[in-house]
């Protein structure tokens, strides 16, 4: 019995019993009269003590479980951000990152503006093609400050296409089909050769490698020849390339200073075929060779089918061409211009593999690159108009799929011309170019 004062509230002894109580399923009024409140009163205080702790420990997880969480999401975005735009963003390409685009030599507010002017060239009126023809390296200049760098970064440093190699990876596809015009021309140690087109230098430093020949690159775009300079230089291959900045259709060599030309993917931006070519016949020495890779229509082309003049007109308007010519046209006007023709080939027929697959693939890198330009522009670390001109090419892409699939379009017909050897002239001995 409890006597106030007498006997002093033990509350390990009631909890003791409260708990072999519970243990026999009974109630505290069971045990003892009075017990049952002067128990809860006790247990309610230790039981809250208790739930304080639990409630405070469970707080006290929660929080760390939430610092650890955003501690993980944090790591793992920074890891995402790393892997999207470093990582992948440059997987075909060392040297060029997202962060890196720039539009050439056009200053950041001039961007959207020389857009703009790239695309007034396909709105002339047809009256005016013939004068608009005269601008053309000017328009094909602006579309490669446009460009450049987007190329670099999204395909590498040579700006071209290249049959698909089973098993192999596109830089060496790459590789292999730079490889086989130093092969066409015979380019060796010792001799000049000229690269037509050379963009950032990529097929260039493939072609000197490969031969050892000294290789000269001229372009029409000032900022390419600042990157293929640094490329060059990075390589350790400036001794044998160098490049210069010029017109291809009035180009700043002397007359037979050359031993070997090529051009990849390059002369299709010339208004005329003619005029490139007899610029190439003349800088070349008698007996040496030039093969081309042109841009051109196949014998499957329709200029009646709608869906054909869409595909290459695609082509054309994203890719800054004039105009593209037909497959059957290019050898004519090669020896027009006094070349023999040894050989000329689409390389693009089985048992090549489809160069176009390289562009299709990328379906899912076209979105991530999509989002990385929109974000790099957006926080202005890209210039403003970064994001059109990728729109551009993203439809350009397509069109150039198109034009691959169907058959109509090919990006590697390949000329092998030589200029004449001189022959000793019959009448007074002097030698003079060989008729054939
Ligand atoms: C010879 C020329 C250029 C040929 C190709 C090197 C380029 C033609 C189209 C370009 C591209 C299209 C899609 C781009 C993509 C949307 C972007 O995310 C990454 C770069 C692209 C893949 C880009 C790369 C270069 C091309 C394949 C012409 C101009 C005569
Ligand atoms: C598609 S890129 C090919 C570059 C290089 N042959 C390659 O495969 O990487 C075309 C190149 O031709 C050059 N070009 C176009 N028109 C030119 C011109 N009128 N004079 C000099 N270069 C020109 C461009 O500047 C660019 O470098």
């Amino acid at each position: 019995m409890y006597i106030a004062g007498k006997n002093k509230p033990n509350l390990r002894a009631v909890l003791r019993r409260a708990n072999f109580a519970r243990s026999l399923g009974a109630t505290s009024a069971w045990l003892e009269p009075g017990a049952g409140a002067r128990r809860a009163g006790g247990e309610e205080l230790l039981v809250s003590a208790r739930s304080v702790g639990r409630v405070r420990r469970k707080e006290e997880a929660a929080a760390m479980e939430t610092v650890a969480v955003v501690w993980t999401a944090a790591v793992a975005a920074a890891g995402l951000i790393y892997w999207f735009v470093w990582v992948m963003g440059s997987a075909e390409v060392k040297g060029k990152r997202a962060v890196d685009l720039k539009m050439g030599s056009i200053t950041r507010d001039k961007v959207q503006d020389k857009y703009k002017q790239y695309w007034s060239f396909f709105r002339r009126p047809k009256e005016t093609a013939v004068a608009s023809s005269e601008n053309v390296p000017a328009f094909v200049d602006t579309f490669y400050n446009l460009v450049t760098d987007i190329y670099e970064w999204g395909w590498g440093q040579s700006f071209h296409f290249s049959p698909s190699i089973p098993g192999r990876s596109h830089r060496d596809a790459t590789r292999i089909h730079e490889e086989r015009v130093a092969d066409l021309i015979g380019a060796r140690p010792g001799q000049r050769v000229l690269d037509v087109g050379c963009g950032v230098g990529g097929p260039m430093r493939a072609i000197a490698a490969r031969s050892g020949a000294d290789v000269v690159g001229i372009t029409i775009n000032e900022y390419q020849v600042g990157r293929a300079r640094a490329h060059n230089k990075k390589s350790g291959l400036d001794a044998l390339c160098e490049v210069v900045c010029g017109n291809f259709l009035q180009m700043p060599f002397p007359d037979a200073s050359f031993d070997g030309a090529y051009s990849i993917e390059a002369t299709c931006h010339a208004p005329r075929l003619e005029d490139v070519y007899a610029e190439i016949h003349r800088v070349l020495k008698p007996g040496s060779l030039y093969v081309s890779y042109e841009w051109v229509t196949t014998a499957l082309y329709r200029a009646d089918d709608p869906d054909h003049v869409d595909a290459i007109h695609g082509i054309e308007r994203g890719d800054a061409l004039p105009g593209l010519r037909a497959h059957d046209e290019i050898a004519a006007i090669a020896r027009k211009v006094g070349f023999e023709v040894l050989d000329q080939r689409d390389l693009a027929r089985p048992p090549a593999g489809p160069w176009w697959t390289r562009l299709k693939m990328g379906r899912i890198a076209y979105w991530r690159n999509h989002l990385l330009v929109s974000a790099l522009a957006f926080l202005r670390i890209a210039p403003k108009g970064v994001v059109e001109v990728h729109e551009m090419l993203y439809e350009t892409a397509r069109h150039l799929t198109r034009g691959g699939e169907t058959g109509i379009f090919t990006p590697m017909h390949m000329i092998l011309c030589r200029k004449p050897p001189l022959t000793p002239n019959a009448e007074d001995g002097n030698p003079q170019e060989s008729s054939s």
